[in-house]
């Protein structure tokens, strides 16, 4: 690893320096080539595993937490930061510079009550499903390895804490300009330092003026709606949605709960603790404005609010937009692209009907997601029926959406080939909880972790049929199935 420390030479005041303790016979649980090749890195080797566990020093590290405040579950905490992701710097890969940061390296000066440890249930969960949805073209942040030991934890019981190596292009979220907004309260000038840092280091086509300021925000309000309308069309629940966990880059940042639709339901409340469903799956499009709108109050004081207000009002359109691409490609509607703006929102309101009257079906009828669509990619498109017809409760009210969505696909050359197409966007395999849950099982009860590398290599192909792996693409066993997790991790 080769690192530069912008944050940390520029942004003194911004961080606490802070050694990460090791971990008691470090062993890898997962190591991504994928992730590793983002920063320029090779096969894992015995060095690296003393580093990534905080047993030795990594060379040219510089070891810090980060402060940041945020609004969790509604309320506002003034003051959170870092308290057990220790960053290194920012390594230097052959497309760009990635934090690498220890989730799980010990204690820092903001771990509160805590231990600055993780479990290696939720290290594990973390490791799979940010290289899961980076294969689904999720923004998001990636998890280099997950590493597992000897050292014990102590939560509802005592478990064994494990480190997730993450990457992230940014660690800076919506709660850092919190921070200085509130927590530090008549100190505007670190508000526009974090800012034009920000603009420099990720946004460098922007000026730091007004004008790029202007243009930043509309830029993260439209990244953040992007992200979101990727998540709705997958079928993620992130389940923790505090400002503090939303990235300002719009990648999807800080797994905890987080669970991918079994069957399709608005209403799926993915967190234990969430009593009310505000991070219910449906709800994820509404709080990504709310979070934005905070994010906004706290840069009040360095850009006009009539700036501001009008990036939010792209936040909606923004996300609709994206939202119904991403479902025409995977229902095969075809692009309906348009040069008038407002023959295209058109456009896009009746596709969004169609989508929105398909998901009603799936959820009436208590279908699976991702294989009702998958299985959707797979009809013939002339064909009066279609299989998914046989899952349906409702058969009439199905027959009449048939109809509307066949007169939409219209005619199609090549069938074969248009399947096709539909596979590349629709799934066949997604990290269901019930499958993360059989991995850590084993590796909790046997030390086996070869059902968590069978899920990597599963998942980092995720369209592909791979039919020796058939049964992992099925719906939950019903001690699977809706499987609710705690935050404690
Ligand atoms: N075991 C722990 N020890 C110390 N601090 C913790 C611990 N678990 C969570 N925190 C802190 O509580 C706050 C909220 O936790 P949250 O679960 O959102 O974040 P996280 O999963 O720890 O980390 P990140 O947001 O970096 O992915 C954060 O400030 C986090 O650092
Ligand atoms: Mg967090």
């Amino acid at each position: 690893m080769r690192f530069k420390q912008d944050f940390f030479e520029q942004l003194d005041g911004f961080y606490s320096q802070v050694y990460p303790q090791g971990i008691q016979n470090p062993q890898w649980l997962g190591w991504s080539d994928d992730a590793a090749k983002l920063i320029g890195l090779g096969k894992p080797n015995n060095d690296l595993l003393m580093q990534l566990s905080a047993n030795a020093a990594a060379p040219g590290a510089s070891y810090y937490a980060q402060v940041y405040s945020g609004h969790q579950f509604g309320g506002y905490t003034p003051r959170l930061g870092d308290g057990r992701s220790i960053i290194l710097g920012e390594a230097i890969g052959p497309n760009g510079a990635w934090d690498v940061a220890l989730k799980g390296g010990g204690p820092t000066p903001y771990s509160r009550q805590g231990d600055g440890r993780a479990v290696m249930r939720s290290a594990v969960r973390e490791f799979l499903v940010s290289e899961a949805l980076a294969a689904l073209s999720v923004p998001t942040t990636r998890a280099l390895a997950v590493i597992g030991s000897d050292l014990p934890v102590w939560r509802e019981s005592q478990e064994t804490a494990a480190i997730t190596v993450r990457l992230a292009k940014s660690h800076i979220r919506f709660g850092h300009f919190e921070y200085f907004c509130y927590s530090e309260r008549g100190a505007p000038d670190k508000l526009t330092q974090l800012l034009n840092f920000t603009i420099a280091q990720h946004f460098p086509h922007l000026t730091a003026d007004a004008a790029g300021y202007k243009q930043w925000f509309v830029e993260v309000v439209q990244s953040t709606a992007k992200m979101i309308a990727h998540w709705q069309a997958v079928g993620f629940a992130h389940g923790v949605m505090n400002t503090d966990n939303m990235s300002i880059l719009g990648d999807t940042f800080d797994f905890g709960p987080f669970a991918f639709l079994d069957t399709f339901n608005e209403s799926f409340i993915c967190n234990h603790s969430d009593h009310e469903g505000r991070y219910a799956f449906g709800q994820q499009p509404g709080v990504g404005l709310w979070n934005l709108k905070r994010l906004a109050q706290a840069l009040t004081p360095i850009i006009p609010s009539d700036d501001l207000i009008a990036a939010l009002n792209t936040y909606q359109p923004s996300l609709v937009s994206e939202y119904v691409n991403l479902m025409r490609a995977k229902l095969g509607f075809g692009a309906a692209s348009c040069q008038d703006r407002e023959t295209q929102a058109e456009l896009d309101k009746q596709d969004l009907q169609l989508i929105s009257q398909f998901t009603v079906l799936l959820e009436n009828s208590q279908l699976d997601y991702s294989n009702s669509l998958r299985k959707m990619g797979q009809i013939d498109i002339s064909s009066q029926h279609s299989p998914l017809r046989d899952d349906m409760l409702n058969v009439s009210e199905f027959d009449s959406w048939y109809q509307a969505y066949q007169a939409r696909v219209g005619n199609v050359a090549d069938v074969t080939v248009w399947q096709q197409q539909r596979n590349q966007h629709n799934p066949k395999y997604v990290l269901r909880n019930y499958l993360a849950q059989e991995a850590i099982i084993d590796i909790e009860e046997k030390g086996d972790n070869s059902k968590l590398l069978q899920l990597q290599q599963l998942l980092t192909r995720p369209f592909d049929e791979q039919p020796q792996m058939n049964d992992l693409a099925k719906r939950p066993p019903d001690w699977g199935q809706g499987l609710i997790m705690s935050c404690s991790s």
